[in-house]
């Protein structure tokens, strides 16, 4: 299959700037990327998006299954066409989701028996079903292998078989996905918060052969923040330097920042959005509700230093009237400018890197939030 060139810029200790070169464009990494569960990065329209400085966006096999359906979507042109998107995207493989949302599933080698949480429907994946969902449905620029996130807490011998599991999966999803031109496939590194089968997980992945690239599954999990930098130290260095590395579901932004700064690529994480819509405003000094009292009358922009009309051209006491009065205009414009908060974070960093100034930055960020 197609291992897309990724070319390293700059390093700066374990921290690295790239470009990964997709057949639906570039994707300057660090990145962090929107999350678009439903076709839809929620209350955002794709060019505020892509305004923001996004360059892939990420859809969920899940949930496009039930609604409004794989075969479906294919029929209506792919997801690129289906929500307006012209730029890469990224789909998880569905298991993740099947645990977290669905009800009366069935697990076994096979795959996972499930009923929709919509409608009670019922339906299976496989690493089969997943790769023909992802790439031959949804026609997504790169696909996740079908794995099982492991639960945590594990013990290591729980750990070890969810590994397994998940290795013998993406076996099962390199053969399914095949060789394809414009599209890549990516390995899901579990074994939970033990350094053995972390790094065991990484290099049988790697002797595969054929990813493009490597995600950190199983973490934000409820490991906690320092258990997940513990696994990165030795887990990132467990993976290619030369590909890049996903960390999956990550996160608040101190957790994005520690993580930059032992070497992952790639973020995702509902945050921006989902907080957004409850009126958490994310800065560096750590979020704020705007719904408090205090911004009643504050009629200072939400965040004058980020380059985004969300950010700059409404004032907190605005957005707290919205906010109070259950408008939706509030979310819209909180979920706007969260995104753009974390876009001007990656690149930020992106440019601390470039400049070998990350200690420096790391050191700031992480005074900012005391
Ligand atoms: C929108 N996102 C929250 C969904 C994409 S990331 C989902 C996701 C999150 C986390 N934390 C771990 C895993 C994991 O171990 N495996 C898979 N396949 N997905 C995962």
């Amino acid at each position: 299959m197609a291992v897309f060139p990724f070319d390293i810029h700059a390093t700066d200790g374990a921290a690295r700037t790239g470009t990964l070169q997709t057949a639906r464009g570039d994707i300057q990494t660090p990145a962090f990327m929107p999350v678009g569960t439903a076709a839809t990065v929620k209350g955002v329209y794709m060019e505020q998006v892509r305004q923001t400085g996004a360059d892939v966006i990420l859809g969920n096999t899940y949930h496009l299954m039930l609604r409004p359906g794989a075969e479906r979507l294919a029929r209506l042109g792919g997801l690129h066409h289906f929500c307006g998107w012209g730029g890469p995207m990224l789909t998880d493989s569905g298991g993740f989701q099947v645990w977290s949302l669905s009800k009366l599933r069935k697990m076994s080698e096979q795959g996972v028996e499930f009923r929709s949480h919509i409608d009670g429907s019922r339906h299976m994946l496989s690493p089969e079903r997943s790769m023909e969902i992802q790439a031959d449905l949804l026609g997504a620029d790169i696909c996740m292998q079908f794995d099982e996130c492991t639960a945590y807490p594990s013990t290591h011998e729980q750990a070890r078989t969810s590994m397994e599991l998940s290795l013998r999966w993406g076996e099962r999803s390199l053969e399914r996905f095949g060789d394809r031109p414009d599209q890549t496939l990516f390995a899901i590194v579990q074994g939970s918060t033990f350094e053995d089968l972390r790094i065991e997980s990484a290099a049988r992945s790697v002797s595969l052969g054929g990813y493009g690239g490597y995600a950190i599954g199983g973490l934000a999990v409820g490991e906690g923040h320092e258990a997940m930098c513990r696994v990165l130290d030795f887990t990132c260095p467990a993976l290619p330097t030369d590909r890049p590395r996903y960390l999956m579901g990550v996160g608040k932004p101190i957790d994005i920042v520690e993580a930059v700064y032992r070497g992952v690529d790639m973020f995702d994480c509902v945050i921006p959005t989902r907080s957004g819509r409850h009126g958490q405003v994310w800065a560096d000094t750590g979020p704020y509700n705007i719904r408090k009292a205090e911004f009643a009358e504050d009629d200072t922009p939400l965040d004058a230093t980020v380059n985004c009309p969300a950010s700059q051209t409404y004032s907190k006491a605005y957005v707290h009237h919205l906010i109070r009065s259950q408008e939706m205009l509030g979310q819209m414009i909180l979920s706007w400018h969260n995104i753009a908060y974390f876009q001007d974070l990656m690149a930020r960093m992106r440019r601390a890197i470039h400049a070998s100034e990350l200690d420096a930055f790391v050191t700031e960020f992480r005074r900012g939030l005391t």
